[in-house]
């Protein structure tokens, strides 16, 4: 069995985080390993705002030793990172041990937020953690910051933005204009360092889509351990995250998860 692995916070609500990796993992038919980085919780008095609880820099290492103790996993992918000082030890135990397959998901906003979430962290992803990954997975507004473009408000913008990203030593990037940036379609545009790709899918008119950019990068990590090439494993994720959405589930007045079985459920033979 091929094994998976996340770098990534918790989600107390399930929908996100290293929960949905974890689920997205089993899905797949591989076995999923976790390094918890930070656990976030919501306030419910206080609409829904997050808190986010880092953990030492240095339990993550111990986790990670654990993990690459056993060898490499088959593919990987980083989520929330939560302090700059983790993004350090990844990028060292990643170097040390060089596994294929690295999928950075470079969470610096979240949905349950208005406003940007650890963009301090930005810079030092795109130094450290950029030049390690096979394809990077970036929403329209961390494109933005990564790329230094700020709003980006068009497709050559986001083209810009991907050259910009590739050129950090990405392999592949995609960004995901999902629904930001049309509402009609769903437009994610994936670049390989010479072209462009887009994948297109109809928007679903829902809030239930917390734990889709997670999940997203997570299928991608899966469909790469089971090897496919990086854009297979880009769409079939791509495939994976919609009907997830589409089967979504509310959970309160705040919040709406994505339910990642349904892929399975719809009858789709998994990789
Ligand atoms: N309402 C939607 N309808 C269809 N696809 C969507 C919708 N929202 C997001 N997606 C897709 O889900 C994936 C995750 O995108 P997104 O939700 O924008 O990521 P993030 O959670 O990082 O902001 C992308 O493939 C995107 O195109
Ligand atoms: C631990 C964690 N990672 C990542 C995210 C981003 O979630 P999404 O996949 O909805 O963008 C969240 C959002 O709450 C989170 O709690």
């Amino acid at each position: 069995m091929k094994k998976t692995l996340t770098i990534a916070g918790s989600d107390t609500t399930g929908g996100a985080g290293l929960q949905a990796d974890l689920k997205t993992f089993q899905e797949y038919g591989t076995f999923g390993m976790t390094a918890i980085t930070s656990i976030v919780t919501m306030d419910i008095d206080n609409n829904w705002s997050h808190d986010i609880d880092t953990i030492e820099p240095d339990l993550v290492k111990k986790q990670l030793n654990t993990i690459f103790s056993a060898g490499n996993p088959s593919a990987l992918k980083t989520g929330m990172l939560g302090d700059i000082r983790t993004i350090s030890v990844v990028k060292e135990v990643l170097t040390q041990h060089q596994p294929k397959n690295i999928v950075i998901d470079p969470v610096l906003a979240c949905k349950g937020t208005a406003g940007i979430l650890l963009s301090e962290n930005a810079e030092t992803i795109q130094t450290q953690l950029l030049p390690l990954a096979d394809i990077t997975t970036p929403n329209l507004i961390e494109a933005g910051i990564l790329s230094g473009l700020g709003e980006l408000k068009t497709m050559s913008d986001i083209e810009k933005a991907a050259v910009i990203i590739h050129g950090f030593g990405a392999k592949h990037v995609v960004i995901k204009g999902g629904r930001r940036f049309d509402d009609q379609e769903a437009i994610d545009v994936f670049y390989d360092g010479q072209t462009f790709q887009y994948l297109k899918s109809p928007i679903i008119h829902t809030n239930n889509n917390h734990g889709a950019g997670c999940t997203f990068a997570a299928a991608i990590t899966a469909g790469l351990a089971k090897g496919l090439t990086t854009f297979e494993a880009v769409q079939t994720a791509k495939t994976f995250v919609h009907q997830a959405i589409q089967s979504g589930e509310t959970f309160n007045a705040y919040l709406g998860h994505i339910w990642h079985g349904a892929y399975r459920d719809n009858g789709n033979h998994l990789i």
